[in-house]
This record gives C-alpha cells, structure tokens and sequence, in this order.
C-alpha cells in the first residue's frame, strides 16, 4: 500500500487532518489510530479504523500523502500541504499563464472543513493565508483599478464568462454601510454582542439589560461587548471581566445595535471568526428557514452589512513568500459562488425581488462554453471583484460568506449547507502594454458541504432535502476519487464520471488537459488539486470511514476471524473441565483437547491482509470457506456430536437453556460431545452473524438510496414548483406585452377610423358645397335670362312654388337625385362600417361606438332632420348641410333680388304656395356662383323644406 507511487498520477493530493475532540467531549473511544511514519523523520502517512465494539468488522488502514494530527496548526498545514505550489502555479513565475489550482476540503460534518479552510476567530485559514501570500508576492506588480478607469474596461474585455466586473471600492460602498474602503477613514464603534449559537433569536434589549453586568461572564445567555478596537484573536469569551465598562455605555450601545444588530453566539470559543460578525449571523438567521433554497419573502438582500471588526493575523507568514513574474502585472479578480441542490448561485450578487411573488430570489447560473471559451466550461454571469489589496479581498470574501446557505443541525451549530467556492483569478498581461490581452489563471478554493447521517443531525424537511443532495454529490464524487486512482483514466477524462452533478463537474472539469486544437485558445494546463479531508477520531465512525473508504489514495482490509468466539467458548469449557475432572482423565483428555483444539483453534494472524481497494464484503468467501472446512471435519471425526445427527449421544438431549453445571459431565466422550455442539452453535453464531451483517450493510445502503430518493423527489418538486412560477411569470409577462400590443394596434386603428370619418365628411361637405353650388347655380340661373325675376323664396327640393318654371324643377329633381345617390353611397358605407363593427372583438367595438362617427342601428336621427337628429352626428351634419343649402339657394335669390348689388342679407319671401325658404349669404357683388356662405339663417326667414319623406326615408331602416 504504496500512496507516494501513484500520487503523481491522481488528480489530488489527499492530505488527512484530524481535529481535537471538542471540548468538554463525553465520548472517550477514538477509533482512529496514526500509523508511525516508516522512517523517523518522515510524517505519518497512514491511519488505521478501528470499528468500536464489534470485533466482527474488517480493520481498514488507509493511505494518505500525509496526515495531520490533531495538534496541527493552520501553519502546519499551510506549510505541508501543497498550498504554496498551488499559488505559484497561478503566478505563473516563469512566464506563460500558469496552471489553475483547486483546493478543497472533505469530511463528515463537524469535522472541520470550515476551520482549516476559512480558519477561526483567532487564525486564519488557508484561504486568508493563500491571499496573504498571494498580494506579498505581487505587491510591486499589481495594477489598481481605481487609479485608471481603463484598466476595468480592459479586463472585463478579456473576462471569458460573461461576468459583471466591478471595481472593489463600488463593490464594498454598496455592501458595507460602513465602508470607509482604501481611503480609510473612521470606523464606528458599534458594538458586538457575542450569544450561544444554537439560539437564532436576537434577545430584546430587555433581555439584554438582564443580562448585563452581574451576570457575566458564566451564564450560557451571556452577551459580551466587543468594540472595533478590539483585537478579536485576544478576546477569551469566558474571561470578560464584569463590570468592565458602564451599564450606561453598555446599554446605549446595546439601543444603538438594534438598527444594525451585530449578535453572535458563542458557546464553542473555536469557532469561526466569521461566526461573529452581524454576517455571519444574519446568515444563520436567513438560512435558518430557507425556502426552496430562496430568500423567504419576509428577509431582504444583503445591504449595508457590518464591516468586520477586525481580521486575525495568525499565523504570521510574512515570512513565506512566492516568486512572481517580473515581466508581467497582475490584477486580481474575485468571485463567489455556491452550489446548492445541484444549481449554481452567485454569493456576490444580490437577490432579486420577483415581481411575481415579491420575495428575494437568486437566478441559478449556468456552467457553460462562452464564445471566449470554446473549450471549457465557465460559470457564466457571475459578478467579479477587481480586489487590489488583501483588505479588499478579505471583504469581498467576508460579503460572500455572508450569502451563503447554513443551518443549525444536530450535528453542528453552524453547519455549511452548501458547497462554497470562492474563485482567486490572477490576471496576468506584459506589463506596460495597456493594449496586450489579460491571461489568467485562477486557485479554486472549495468548502465542501459536509456530509451527514439524518438521523445524527435531526435534519428534516428543507434541510433534510439538502442533506440528501449534499449526500448525494458527494457520493459522486466519491466515485470521481476513486476513479482517480486508476493512473489511466488521466489522459481519458470520460473514465472519471464527473458529468453527474454540478459539483463535481465544477471539481474535475479543469483537470484534464484542454482537447481544444484551435490556435486561438491554446492549450491549458490540468489544474493542480490539493484535497484535504477532515476527520474526528471520536465522531461518527460509520460516515467516517466511509469518506475514508472513497477520499484516501489507498485502502487495505483487515479482516478478523470469526472462529475465534469457538476458541473462546472451547477455552472457557476446557477451563472448566480441567478445573474439575480427575488428574487421570483429565490428562487424557486434555491430550484429546489440545488436538481438538489443534483442530478448531488454529485461526490465522488477525491482522492477515486480504486485498488492497477491497469492498467490506471481503471477508465473505473467508467466512464461507471456513464453515466449509468446519463442516469438513464434523463430517468426518465429530460427525456423531451433531445435534441434528440421530446418532447423538444421551447429553445431547438436553434442553437448550438448561444451566451449565447440569449439562457438565466429567468423562472424555461427554466433553467432545459437548465441544461438538458448541463447535456448531459457534459455526450458526457465526453465520448468522455474518447474514446480520449483510442484512444491515444492504438495510443502510438501501436507507441511503431512500433518503436520496426522497431528497431527489422533493428537490424536484421544489424545481417543478419554481418551473410553475417562472412559467406563470413568464405567462404574465407575455399576456402584459401583447395587451400592450393589441392596445397600441387598436388605438392605432381608431385614429385610422378617425381619419377615415373625417375625411370622409370633408368629401361629404365638400360634395354637399358642390351641390350647393350647383343648387344656386339652379336658383340663379333663370335670372340670367329674366324669368323668375319674382320668385324670391328660393329654397331646395320640390315643391318650390306655383311660380317655379318647368326648369327649375328639372333642375331640382337632378339635385334630388344626386342627394339620393350620396344618401345611397353613405348607407353603403354604414353598412361597411357596421360589418367592419361586427368583426371586431366586443372591446374594440365599444370605442367604435363612442366614437360617434358610426350610427348604431337604435340611434335614430335622419338625414336632414335636425330635430331627430340628436343622437346622430352624421344625420345633424346631413341636416345641416341641407340648411345650409337651403340657405344658400336663399341667399342665391335675395343676392338676386338684389340685383347682385353688394353684399349683405338676402332675404326674401316666395311666392310659392309652399315656399319658404329663409338664408342669407355674403354674395360677392356681381358674381352670380357666389359660395361663400355665412350660414345663420334668420329665424324670420322662410324655409323651403326639403320633402321630409325624402330625407326620412333613411331615417329608421338605416340608422
Ligand atoms: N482543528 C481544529 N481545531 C480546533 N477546532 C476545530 C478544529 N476543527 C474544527 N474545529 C471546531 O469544530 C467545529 C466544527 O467545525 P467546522 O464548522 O469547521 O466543521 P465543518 O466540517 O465545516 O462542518 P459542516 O460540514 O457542517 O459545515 C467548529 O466549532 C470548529 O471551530
């Protein structure tokens, strides 16, 4: 069991750490034991599993590239793990763009994952430490965004994936409401109130009064006051001397803290400094009722956080420093994401209010090829932060941490709900050429999701579904590990199927060599992994040894051996029989017993190794070859001492449960018949045990399978549930643009109407102005060859008078006619109109009837009746067109009577029998077509009436 042979060859380095027992731990029974490294310098590689009280179960020994003991340090295991490789390589030193690092932590929950990865209240964790390296290395080549706008333009331009880039200072002016940046600045000194952890409910400030001076510093409720100025690495929480500062004080700042309450919970004094800001609390407090994995309605986006008061500087590695390339400068850009349920959301981006449901949600992103990135997947439209300085970037990653999913479980207060990555990009270009294209490499740094046994961490509901998907990826990847020890499957990505979730396709798609051949992307380095599994020696030994079983880079099973409870029970009945028998029969059968014994006792070393990489099932063939070999035996010498043989001796007889001493007899037969059926018993014992076995090994998977079944169902009904929403959304969307749509048309089509209408009259009053013209060219005429000098009445229609000449009833009639005719055309057009009307939709009809322009069928009015024609605007303006005509035929024949000397009323009487008519009209002197017509007919005036039957008669039927 080589590790150090194959690691070149695995896609990680996998380091164990061990994390000390929690303080204050009931449970004393480690069950992880560090082998001695083989030479006495070297450090330990190996570790053994124990299983705690069952001495039936394989002994596993895994291999590891090394293991951390519980006594090492975050500096420890910055310094022997392979972290410092890893920036480095991102550097890219020697030139060229450098080769992408992941680094990862694994383990059951509570493990420690957190810890190492993020560090704690008083150190720091790789993550900080990686950054602080990081910046050192590049001080003197980093470029700052905020000295030239341009240099946030030139990167976006070369950004692969789409993303939103900002500069830092935007980025934390609108994140931290207190954020005074790099230009410094005061900060103000909010307090902090430290409180246990598993409560997420701010104490009222009553409650806070009450706890206040007096109370501290034991009391489990007890609230501390941290100032900015504190150092936090030195504060101890138990050792808050009372009465340290006024209760005044304490209390104002306690009123001044519930606009922007900073409360944390602290009974554990390791945990991480992140849990101490208002972050990371109103981060338990989110996520402690999350929602299809969404913001509930009630909780808002993160705004105007707290800054944190103050970040550890242990350890101190101003020492440790990396090379970076002279030649080039840097820039560096951050980004945050977590997937949760198998989707990818953005940590530095803010939730959404969806019109729909008003609650803050977080559109998943895709992890996809971009046009700059044909041959590799990118996490498309994340926000970016172009971080110049470690402050910055400590922010950034502070703003993120505080998005992400946590929850409280049975199994750890602050339990990560979701896998984390936060994204280091080093960009990297020849240094004073502005125009040059941004390179970058980018260091991956992933806390895992821990996994978890429901039943250990009383999940249910929403966190019992994450726990399952969680297990779920997880086991994917397991799959990915393990296939990463076949060497083979390097250069033959498919072998490692790391297409089955988000996670691990967001782990291991970087670790292949690029299989793009185009010019223009280049070839790209397999990324460089460093996994480091987390395990507690005194924590759950079953979910243990399982991330073991697929994380660690190899595995030998031991396997005990049963036979050996016969042993027991032979040397228990040997001791007795001994004890009591005669010296002479006890010497002969004593000789007999040891052959038995010979026989039955002769088990194998107990730690003989069976295979390398083997399942737990190994031992099986084991089992079954020695019941064989029993059975062999039984069936030969002892075949007699069967309890189901016929042949069976007399003791045989006795009932099972009667007591020893009544069974014991003191010859040599009766003890080989009695070792005969405890040789049975032991070999039913042992079957028996090794079905129980099977059955629970096959009754846990089939567990498992169930819970991520069941977490699978309602993950999906929760994506089917969203599905809905975004479809209703959608929907609503759509229905609201196309009612915009139609609306826009029908207005459109009114004012076509409108128009239409219009012009439509023009033509008609014009047409009628025409006819009037015509109508006094007919009333003027007979004056120019001297008839009808005394009509004076002159009016339209029939019926002009007994002094009217045959002409001027032609003339009439021909004017009748032609009105007739544009009566005609009109009622056609109506009924156009009308059809046009009953094509419509009910709700575009009814402005065609407001408009007016179109006489509905009950409206009434005629054409050429005023008096009826108030309901109809179309008849009024026949009407009135008629009057007018009429007054023009008036004027026509006062301006006659006149004899066309000036201008003025016309009016005058006929002598018709029914003449009347009554105008008046400006006439140009002189002219006898004079038209222009002011029509204000005097009320005295006679008017000839048009016959009502004519202009009646489309009336009703038409209109
Ligand atoms: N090496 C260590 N030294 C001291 N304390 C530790 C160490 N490892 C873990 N702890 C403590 O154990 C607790 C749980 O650790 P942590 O939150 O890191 O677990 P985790 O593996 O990230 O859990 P999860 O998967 O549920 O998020 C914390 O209070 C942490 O401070």
């Amino acid at each position: 069991m080589e590790p150090s042979s194959k690691s070149h060859a695995n896609l990680f380095q996998v380091y164990l750490r061990l994390r000390p027992p929690p303080t204050g731990s009931s449970n004393p029974e480690r069950f992880l034991r560090v082998e001695d490294p083989e030479d006495d310098e070297g450090s330990p590689t190996h570790i053994t599993l124990n299983p705690p009280n069952d001495r039936r179960r394989a002994i596993e020994k895994f291999a590891f590239t090394r293991v951390f003991e519980e006594d090492a340090t975050q500096l420890d295991l910055f310094q022997g793990t392979k972290v410092l490789p890893l920036v480095e390589g991102v550097l890219a030193a020697h030139g060229g763009d450098g080769t992408d690092g992941l680094l990862a932590t694994l383990g059951v929950t509570g493990s420690g994952k957190t810890h190492t990865i993020l560090g704690s209240r008083s150190q720091r964790g790789l993550t900080q430490l990686a950054l602080d390296v990081l910046y050192r290395s590049i001080k003197n080549n980093i470029v700052d965004c905020n000295t030239s706008p341009a240099l946030e333009a030139s990167i976006q331009a070369s950004d692969a994936s789409e993303a939103n880039l900002s500069a830092a200072s935007a980025f934390l002016e609108t994140t931290y409401s207190d954020f005074s940046g790099s230009r410094g600045g005061s900060r103000a000194a909010t307090p902090m109130i430290v409180r246990p952890k598993n409560d997420f409910v701010r104490p009222s400030l009553s409650e806070i009064y009450s706890q206040l001076p007096g109370k501290f510093p034991d009391s489990p409720g007890s609230v501390r006051l941290v100032r900015h100025e504190d150092d936090l690495s030195k504060i101890t929480l138990l050792s808050t001397p009372p009465n340290e500062r006024p209760r005044s004080q304490i209390l104002s700042a306690a009123a001044g803290r519930s606009r922007q309450p900073k409360l944390a919970r602290t009974p554990s004094p390791k945990k991480h400094y992140m849990c101490l800001t208002s972050a990371a609390q109103s981060k338990k407090t989110v996520t402690k009722t999350p929602t299809k994995g969404e913001f509930g309605s009630s909780q808002t986006p993160r705004r105007n956080l707290q800054r944190p008061t103050a970040f550890p500087q242990v350890p101190d590695i101003s020492s440790i420093r990396s090379s970076c390339d002279p030649s080039a400068e840097y820039a560096i850009v951050i980004s945050m994401y977590e997937v949760y349920n198998d989707r990818i959301f953005d940590l530095l981006t803010p939730p959404v209010k969806s019109n729909a449901t008003k609650e803050y949600r977080r559109r998943p992103l895709l992890f996809k090829s971009t046009e700059l990135s044909p041959d590799r997947k990118v996490v498309a439209g994340l926000r970016k932060i172009i971080c110049s300085s470690l402050k910055d970037a400590l922010l950034v990653l502070e703003a993120g941490l505080h998005e992400r999913r946590v929850a409280g479980t049975g199994s750890n207060s602050v339990s990560s709900r979701s896998h984390g990555f936060f994204c280091v990009e080093v960009k990297k270009r020849r240094r004073g050429r502005s125009s040059a294209h941004w390179g970058g490499t980018t260091l991956s740094i992933v806390d895992l999701a821990g996994s978890e046994r429901a039943r250990d961490a009383k999940t249910q509901g929403a966190t019992l579904a994450e726990a399952g998907k969680i297990n779920e990826s997880l086991m994917y990847l397991g799959q990915c590990l393990q296939m990463q020890s076949d060497a083979s499957s390097m250069s033959k990505p498919n072998l490692v199927p790391f297409r089955q979730c988000k996670l691990t396709e967001l782990l291991f798609s970087n670790s292949f060599p690029s299989t793009s051949l185009t010019q223009s992307v280049g070839r790209r380095n397999p990324q460089r992994g460093v996994m480091i599994v987390t395990a507690d020696p005194f924590g759950d030994f079953n979910a243990t040894s399982q991330i073991l079983r697929y994380s660690a880079l190899a595995r030998e099973v031991t396997v005990p051996r049963i036979p050996s409870i016969t042993a027991t029970i032979l040397a228990g009945a040997q001791a007795n029989a001994a004890a009591t028998a005669t010296a002479a029969v006890a010497s002969s059968s004593s000789t007999h017993s040891s052959q038995q014994s010979s026989e039955f006792g002769s088990s194998p070393p107990l730690s003989s190794p069976l295979s390398n990489f083997s399942n737990n099932n190994n031992h099986q063939p084991y089992f079954q070859q020695q019941h064989q070999h029993q059975h062999q035996q039984q069936s030969g010498s002892i075949r007699h001492h069967h309890p189901n043989n016929n042949n069976h001796s007399h003791s045989s007889h006795r009932h099972p449960y009667q007591p020893h001493h009544q069974q014991r007899t003191f010859s040599p037969e009766t003890a080989d018949t009695e070792r005969g059926t405890m040789e049975n018993a032991a070999l039913e014992i042992a079957r028996m045990a090794e079905a129980i076995e099977q059955l629970h090994a096959e009754l846990a998977q089939e567990t498992a399978e169930r819970v991520a079944a069941e977490a699978h169902l309602l993950s999906l009904e929760e994506r089917a549930l969203e599905l809905e929403q975004d479809v209703r959304e959608e929907c609503y969307a759509d229905f609201e643009r196309r009612l915009a749509l139609e609306m826009g048309r029908w207005k459109a089509s009114l004012d076509m109407e409108l128009d239409r209408g219009t012009e439509h009259w023009d033509r008609k009053v014009e047409l009628m102005q025409q006819m009037g013209a015509t109508a006094t060219v007919v009333v003027t005429s007979p004056s120019s060859d001297g008839g009808g000098g005394d009509e004076n009445g002159g009016g339209l229609g029939r019926g002009v008078g007994s002094g009217v000449d045959d002409d001027d009833d032609d003339k009439e009639n021909v004017l009748i006619e032609n009105l007739e005719q544009e009566n005609e055309r009109l009622r056609r057009e109506v009924a156009v109109l009308r059809r046009e009307l009953a094509g419509r939709t009910p709700t575009k009809r009814a402005p065609l009837q407001e408009r007016g322009d179109v006489v509905s069928s009950g409206g009434g009015g005629g054409v050429g009746n005023n008096a009826r024609s108030g309901s109809s605007i179309g008849a009024a303006d026949i009407a009135g067109l008629g009057n007018r005509l009429e007054g023009l035929r008036v004027s026509g024949e006062s301006d006659r009577r006149g004899g066309g000397s000036g201008s003025g009323h016309g009016h005058g009487n006929g002598n018709g029998n029914n003449g009347n008519g009554n105008g008046n009209g400006n006439v140009n002197s002189g002219r006898r077509k004079g038209i222009n017509v002011a029509s204000s007919g005097s009320p005295t005036k006679k008017v000839r009436k048009l016959p009502a039957r004519r202009w009646d008669a489309a009336d009703d039927d038409e209109f």
